[in-house]
C-alpha cells in the first residue's frame, strides 16, 4: 500500500530499550509504531537500546504497522551512531527530533540515503519553518511535539489547546501543502480516557491523520477517533449517490439531508469511503 494512503491513527511510542514493550507491540492493534531512541531512553541506555532495537526489529513480528525509528539530534552523542545504525535496521521511516529548518533534514538524509524522513515539529523556529521542512523531497510525514513545545513558548496545557493551536494550524497547512501525513502529539495523562477521547476528537476535527500514544491503553480510543465513523460511511455513500443522480440529470448540486452536495463534497466522500476500505484491509492482515 502507498504509504500516504495507509491509516495512521494509533502511533505507539516505544522506548528502544524495554524488550518486554517492544515484544508487546507485535500484538497491539496500532497502525504504526514509533521506535524510540531519544526521549524515552536514559543517557546510560542509549547505545544498548540501539542494539536491542536493532534486533527487535531483525526479528520482525510487526506486520504491516508501519516502523518509524525516532533517532537522537545529531548534534548530541548519539545522533550519528543512531542515523548509521537506522540505515541498517528493518525500518520503513527515521524519525528526526527537533527540527529546526531543512538543513537539520539535508544532514539526515546525507546519512540515511532513500530511506523516508519524519520530522518531529516542536520548537518555535521549526513552526516558522514548517513549509520549507514538508517541502523536503525525503520527507513523508509531521509528528507534533507538543511537550517540547509547550516547554519552548512556556506555555500551560489547558484542555482546549487554545496556546497550541496556532503551532498546529502552521504544521497542518505545511503538511497538507505538501501531501504529507501528520499526526498529533501526546496526551500525557494516560489513564485519563475522557480526557484522551476529547483531544483526539479535537485532532480529528483539525485534519490530523492520527494521534501518537505513549501506552497501550491508549489504543483503540484513537483508532476509534479517526476512523469515519458509521454515520459518515453512511453518509458519504448517500452523497455519492445522490450526485450521481443530479449530475445524470445535468445539474450540479444536490441535496442530502438538507444540505447541499457539490463535486468537492463527493471527493470528500471518496475520500471517508477509502480511508474506511484501508482500515479494513489493514485489520485483514
Ligand atoms: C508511561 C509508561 C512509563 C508506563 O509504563 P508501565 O508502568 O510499565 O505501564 P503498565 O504497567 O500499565 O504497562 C502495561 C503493559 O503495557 C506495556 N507497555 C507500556 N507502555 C508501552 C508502550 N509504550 N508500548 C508497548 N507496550 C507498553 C508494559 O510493558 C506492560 O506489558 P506487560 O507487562 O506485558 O503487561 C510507559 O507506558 C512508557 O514508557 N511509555 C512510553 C513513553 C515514551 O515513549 N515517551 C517518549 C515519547 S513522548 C515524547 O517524547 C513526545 C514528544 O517528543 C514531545 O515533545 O511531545
Ligand atoms: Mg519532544
Amino acid at each position: 500500500m502507498d504509504p500516504r494512503q495507509r491509516p495512521y491513527r494509533s502511533v505507539l511510542y516505544i522506548p528502544g530499550s524495554k524488550e518486554r514493550a517492544l515484544d508487546k507491540a507485535r500484538g497491539l492493534p496500532v497502525d504504526a509504531i514509533i521506535f524510540d531512541l531519544e526521549d524515552a531512553v536514559s543517557a546510560d541506555e542509549k547505545d544498548n537500546a540501539r542494539e536491542t532495537l536493532k534486533a527487535a526489529l531483525a526479528q520482525g513480528g510487526y506486520g504491516q504497522r508501519t516502523r518509524i525509528v525516532r533517532i537522537n539530534g545529531l548534534d548530541t552523542d548519539w545522533g550519528r551512531a543512531d542515523a548509521e545504525a537506522v540505515r541498517e535496521m528493518e525500518a520503513d521511516a527515521v524519525l528526526l527530533p527537533k527540527v529546526n529548518g531543512p538543513e537539520d533534514v539535508d544532514a539526515l538524509a546525507a546519512i540515511t540515503g532513500d530511506l523516508p524522513i519524519w520530522a518531529m515539529m516542536e520548537t518555535p523556529r521549526g513552526m516558522l519553518n514548517a513549509a520549507a521542512i514538508a517541502a523536503h523531497p525525503k520527507m513523508q510525514g509531521f509528528v507534533m511535539g507538543t511537550n517540547d513545545l509547550a516547554k519552548e513558548l512556556q506555555t500551560r496545557f489547558r484542555p482546549d489547546r487554545l496556546p497550541m493551536v496556532t503551532s498546529l494550524g502552521l504544521c497542518l497547512l505545511a503538511a497538507k501543502a505538501e501531501g504529507l501525513i501528520i499526526v498529533d502529539g501526546v496526551y500525557n495523562a494516560f489513564k485519563d480516557e475522557e480526557g484522551l477521547k476529547a483531544e483526539c476528537t479535537q485532532g480529528r476535527d483539525m485534519g490530523f491523520d492520527g494521534k501518537t500514544l505513549i501506552h497501550p491503553a491508549q489504543v483503540d480510543i484513537a483508532n476509534d477517533a479517526f476512523a469515519p465513523s458509521e454515520a459518515e460511511i453512511d453518509l458519504a455513500r448517500r452523497q455519492i449517490e445522490a450526485f450521481a443522480e443530479v449530475e445524470a440529470s445535468g445539474q450540479g448540486v444536490a441535496v442530502v439531508d438538507g444540505k447541499i452536495v457539490e463535486n468537492l463534497h463527493v471527493a470528500t466522500a471518496r475520500e471517508t469511503l477509502a480511508k474506511a476500505e484501508a482500515i479494513e484491509a489493514l485489520q485483514a492482515e
